[in-house]
């Protein structure tokens, strides 16, 4: 395959992109949305992986104009012929302060100094209160159609195509952090519709921790770094959140999630998404559903192992970042479909006994199928992190006509936190200014004035109804978001809970039924780790109570494992079905994007390596040459070397030759390898093998590449496998991609 048409492909639609995006630009009146950025065409197969960009990508159409000057702010960064100070006068020198001579001190004067200094000293803002470290990108959302018997929502008509950005977060960490903490992870996505922005600010967990949003600060306290010595940075393995999800026992159902595999996600590509709470969808008749929300991988749902995550967060600490960023740059463009669960809305806003106003409840598919009613795909990364990520700004209360919300007391309390705490964030009340929260329907409103005002509001009555200004401002029935009549009970002021919230353990036993023994293992497993990190003996104690309550076996391993003796259920066991769908064993997934490390011995030549590396881009998929050293090997690009590459990041291995030990490998394997002599391959090939096989990755060998195996002492394993050509090595080791791991490696005892 002639791997450069891709390139080209994204090159020419950059180009085209950008054109549009200098006619929006020039056409724009400050305080009025643009037009949509323009999006670029999708490649059918991913290209040689690319350095990061150099030069600045495609500016969003909607950026302001330079205030006075008709220049566009994003295209006057560092691309004009000269450096000039922020009012546009040319500098000859800002290398140098002004001086009271060479030897001299800093003239108050230097006004450039001060500028450039007292920017520097402000560029930094708050960062989130939780969900500080994230990631977005931009995309397209394209509707089936398929939702207009329950909603008007205009985006979800079919073929209808809607411009997103969505970024995705782990919750419990600073900005810096890294991103593959167990933890939960955000799914947040802004959708640019013709009617009004639509956010659904999701998570990749189903259930949240509390049912009430008054609860929010003291979850988020418990979670976050003691407060006396600010450690742990981005962990639950410690004593404040044991303490509390053992004394709220709401939590539970969360606490197995973050537990099981998906609190460690392979990759925000395989990650599913949930809205959580329940919403309230409207169609043209005025007729009304729930639903719940759900984004479902095009690549399935897939998870690190513990291990992998951990040595993930040292070796690459932006893991999760780069992934995303690779994979669309180089072309294997993710996608997700949107899907709902839809009930009937009844008065008591139950479905099969389950209260669907509880937001630690999920409806099990096989009792609610997820409709399938559009598609989404992240096609272009951020041009400026800052400018995009970093400044949007999401909030629940950003529903388009047909989508509204319930009485979830979760989602109530969300519907002022977000503004809330945006205020100060992003330093006042026109953060929906700021490009990447411009709407692209147009907008006529009546907020003036207030820091970091962008807008030139023309005009004297910002009043309705006025007599002065060209006509009232009109309201009216067409396509408008109409507030739904829905009856709300006459009853006493409480600071209570329906009845039906008290359970708090069917669902979690339900989740661990569902789950598969190598699952299950592994969730014991996070259990003993996490609650082993406690050093409170009573918090170790209370958790354990709770997972009696869960499933005795559950609870008697994690037991053995922290050394105490297994309590006995306070509650009675519940008669829970199993949901296969929450299982992630099970299935065949496309292998779009995925990494292939391919361990090559310059000695020996490369052989049908060139071969193998055209086929892995033709499957979709990504392959990275490993050599001892940097450059080329005969004419082909060395993309990792033994000292930079990491089992992690690949999703599988390819052997094509045995490279011997190297000066400067590391002498720890020659010293081990004791009496069998010492070690005839390179000890750093060894470790990535070994480490590769105990994280349950396809391996494929060829020729000397079956030496590296056997000393490696994984030959004849399961999901190792020997072929005679390269060709053949790798189309067994796609075939074993499909499961994303094997499985059977994995030792499961319950
Ligand atoms: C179902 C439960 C919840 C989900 C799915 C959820 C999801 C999210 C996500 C994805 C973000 C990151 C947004 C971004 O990327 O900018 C976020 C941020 C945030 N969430 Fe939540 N959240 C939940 C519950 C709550 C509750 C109960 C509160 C408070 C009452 C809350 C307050 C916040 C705040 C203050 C932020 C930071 C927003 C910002 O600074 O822009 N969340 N949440």
């Amino acid at each position: 395959m002639d791997s450069s048409k891709p390139v080209k492909a994204v090159k020419d639609a950059v180009g085209a992109a950008a054109a549009k995006v200098a006619e929006a630009l020039t056409s724009e009146i400050p305080g009025k949305p643009g037009s949509a950025p323009a999006t670029v065409e999708e490649p059918t197969t991913p290209h040689e992986p690319l350095p990061p960009k150099k030069e600045q990508g495609t500016p969003d159409a909607r950026t302001p104009t330079g205030a006075g000057t008709g220049v566009p702010a994003a295209l006057k960064a560092q691309q004009g012929a000269y450096l000039t100070t922020s009012q546009g006068a040319r500098l000859r020198d800002t290398d140098h302060s002004l001086k009271a001579g060479p030897r001299g001190p800093i003239l108050m004067q230097d006004h450039h100094f001060r500028e450039k200094i007292t920017h520097f000293d402000h560029e930094r803002i708050p960062e989130r209160v939780v969900h500080a470290r994230g990631t977005g990108a931009h995309g397209v959302f394209t509707g089936y159609g398929t939702a207009e018997g329950v909603t008007r929502a205009g985006f979800l008509a079919k073929g209808k195509e809607t411009p997103v950005f969505v970024r995705f977060s782990t919750v419990l960490g600073s900005r810096g952090s890294a991103d593959t903490v167990r933890d939960t992870r955000g799914f947040a996505t802004k959708f640019y519709t013709d009617e009004g922005t639509f956010d659904l600010v999701a998570n990749n967990i189903p259930v949240f921790f509390i049912q009430d949003a008054i609860k929010f600060p003291d979850i988020i306290h418990a979670g976050k770094p003691h407060p006396d010595r600010e450690i742990p940075q981005a962990q639950s393995a410690h004593d404040t959140f044991w303490d509390f999800v053992s004394l709220h026992t709401e939590a539970q159902h969360h606490t197995i999630w973050n537990m099981s595999d998906r609190g460690i996600p392979r990759s925000y590509r395989t990650m599913e998404g949930f809205g959580v709470h329940t919403f309230r969808l409207v169609n043209a008749a005025g007729e009304t559903s729930l639903v719940k929300f759900h984004w479902k991988p095009k690549l399935g749902v897939h998870s690190l192992d513990w291990e992998e995550a951990q040595i993930a967060a040292g070796v690459d600490p932006d893991f999760h970042r780069r992934d995303l960023y690779d994979a669309i740059e180089a072309g294997a463009f993710p996608e997700w479909e949107l899907g709902i669960q839809v009930f009937p809305d009844t008065p008591e806003e139950t479905f099969a006994g389950i209260d669907l106003l509880d937001p630690t409840k999920i409806v099990p598919e096989e009792l609610a199928p997820v409709q399938r009613i559009g598609k989404l795909v992240l096609n272009r990364t951020p041009t400026n992190f800052f400018a995009e990520t970093e400044q949007v700004a999401f909030h629940l209360g950003h529903l388009p006509p047909g989508i509204d919300v319930t009485n979830d007391p979760l989602l109530q309390g969300r519907l002022f936190s977000y503004v809330d705490t945006q205020l100060t964030r992003l330093g006042g009340p026109n953060y929906p200014q700021i490009p990447i929260n411009r709407p692209h329907a147009p907008v006529n409103d009546m907020l003036r004035d207030g820091f970091h005002q962008h807008a030139v509001h023309a005009g004297v009555a910002p009043y309705r109804p006025n007599s002065l200004d060209g006509g009232n401002p009109f309201t009216t029935e067409e396509n408008a978001f109409a507030d739904l009549p829905v009856v709300v009970a006459e009853a006493p002021k409480v600071r209570a809970n329906p009845v039906s919230f008290d359970d708090h353990y069917s669902q979690v036993r339900l989740f661990w039924l569902s789950m598969s023994p190598v699952e299950r293992e592994h969730i014991i497993r996070a259990y003993t780790f996490e609650l082993g990190k406690c050093y409170e003996q009573a918090i170790k104690e209370r958790q354990l109570r709770c997972l009696a309550n869960v499933d005795p076996v559950l609870c008697a391993e994690v037991a053995k494992g922290l050394g105490l003796p297994a309590p006995e259920p306070a509650v009675p066991l519940a008669e829970a079905q199993p949901s296969p769908a929450l299982s992630q064993v099970g299935g065949a997934w496309p292998p779009d994007g995925r990494l292939i490390g391919i361990v090559v011995d310059p000695a020996a030549g490369l052989g049908d390596v060139a071969e193998v590396r055209r086929a892995v881009f033709a499957a979709g998929m990504v392959p990275l040459l490993i050599a001892p050293h940097g450059g080329e090997v005969d004419g082909t690009p060395v993309q990792r070397t033994f000292a930079t590459a990491r089992s992690v990041e690949f999703d599988a291995i390819l052997l094509a030759g045995a490279p011997v030990p190297a000066p400067d490998a590391l002498p720890a394997r020659d010293a081990k390898a004791g009496a069998a002599g010492p070690a005839t391959v390179d000890p750093r090939v060894l470790l990535l093998v070994e480490e590769a096989w105990r994280h349950a990755k396809a391996i494929g060998a060829w020729g000397a590449g079956e030496t590296v195996l056997r000393e490696a002492g994984v030959a004849g394993t399961p999901g190792v496998v020997t072929a005679g050509s390269g060709a053949d090595a790798l189309a067994a080791v796609q075939e074993l991609l499909a499961a994303h791991r094997v499985w059977e490696r994995f030792p499961a005892t319950v």
